[in-house]
This record gives structure tokens, sequence and C-alpha cells, in this order.
């Protein structure tokens, strides 16, 4: 099996990104989203990008936004990769011309494979539960016998997950990369270091040959 990619989302303290670089993240993700308790402003987002050691993928994460608050904030903080977490459409998603992964939020029925061939340009889909009216950071994880193998996308997967379960999910889904928020912090917004570094050893061990 192929290395198991980790990403820590909704980072808003430099702290806790250099905690998830030196456990091993491979990505880190801030939230341009005002109304999440993760939020982060484009000033939080300069000094956080800034303060990184190299190849930690910093990835913006947008719902929603206007194409004015994109470009804003992508003038203003040196993003690697968008994440488009609500309904955005594939014209929408390409419209910002960077590279980006698309947010899905699984429900039972839903057509995974044609949702992958809709957002052709998208670098992957993350998969995340569906929560009424809740975007995203639920803490709850999802049915993951809705992923059929074989996506024509690498996925992320998302939503519940934390040490105790991301072995089992990666044994289930075989995804390109996993992603967390709630499950390695603190309180909403903060991470704990010590549940970060345990997540990632628990990916790590899990996509041992
Ligand atoms: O984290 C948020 O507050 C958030 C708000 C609105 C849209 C997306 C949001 N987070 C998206 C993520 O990438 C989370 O990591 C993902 O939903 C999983 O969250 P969790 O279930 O807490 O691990």
């Amino acid at each position: 099996m192929a290395a198991v990619r980790s990403k820590i989302c909704g980072i808003t303290r430099i702290e806790d990104a250099l905690a998830a670089a030196n456990a091993g993240a491979d990505a880190i993700g801030l939230v341009f989203y005002p109304k999440s308790p993760r939020a982060v402003s484009v000033q939080q987002a300069r000094a956080i990008v800034a303060a990184l050691p190299p190849f930690v993928t910093t990835v913006g994460l947008f719902v929603n936004a206007s194409r004015r608050e994109l470009d804003e904030t992508l003038e203003a903080v040196p993003l690697d990769l968008l994440q488009f977490h609500g309904d955005e459409t594939p014209a929408q998603c390409e419209g910002a011309r960077r590279p980006y992964i698309k947010a899905l939020r699984v429900r039972p029925g839903d057509d995974l494979v044609a949702a992958c061939r809709a957002y052709a340009g998208a670098q992957g889909v993350l998969l995340d539960t569906f929560v009424a009216g809740v975007p995203g950071g639920t803490g709850q994880a999802f049915d993951w016998g809705l992923v059929p193998a074989g996506l024509p996308k690498p996925v992320v997967l998302a939503g519940g997950l934390g040490a105790h379960n991301v072995a089992a999910a990666i044994a289930q889904v075989k995804p390109w990369a996993v992603d967390v928020s709630g499950g390695v912090e603190a309180s909403k917004g903060i991470k704990d270091a010590a549940k970060v570094a345990a997540f990632i050893a628990a990916v790590r061990g899990a996509a041992a040959p």
C-alpha cells in the first residue's frame, strides 16, 4: 500500500502548525470561512504560512466564497492548494486557476464516480460527513462503506477521524490521504500536540506494508 498522507485542518496558531509539521504532517489546513470557530484572518494565515518549514503543503479552505474574497485572500497569503468545501460548481473551482481539491459530503445514494468526473480539474476529492446545515468540521464519521473502490480521483478521507479509528478507516477505504480537525483538538481551533502526534503515528503505522 502507498504511504497515506496526513492533513491537519483548522490550524489557527503558529505553534500548532509547527507541532503538526514536527509530527510529520504533509499538509495543514487554514479555514477562510468566517462562520467557523476555526476561521483565520489573512494576517493570521500569513504568519502561520511564513513560520512553516519547507515541504508542508498549505491548504486554504473556502465555503462558497465570492470571487473577490478568494482573490483578496490569494493575493495576501501564499497558499499551495485550495479546498472548496461548499456548493461550488466545477466552473467556480476551475475559475480560481489554482490547484484545488473538492469536498464532497457523502450521503447514501451519491454517485461519487460521477462527482469525481464532474470536478475533472481537481487534484483529488475530500470525502466528508454530511450533516444538514453544517458544511464541515462536524467531528462525525460517515459510513465508509459508501465509498466505492477505485474512484477516479485521489481520495482524502475526512470526518470524525482520530488516532482511535484512522487505521480502520485506512484499511477499509484505502485513501490517498486522511484529514482531521476535531479529533486532534484540545478545544475548537486549538490543537493538542500529543493528539496530533498520535494521529500521525497511527496513520504511519496503518500505512506500513
Ligand atoms: O473545520 C471547520 O470548522 C469547517 C467549517 C466549514 C467547512 C469545513 C470545515 N472543516 C473542514 C475540514 O477539512 C475538516 O478537517 C473536516 O471537515 C473534518 O473535520 P472533523 O470531523 O472535525 O475531523
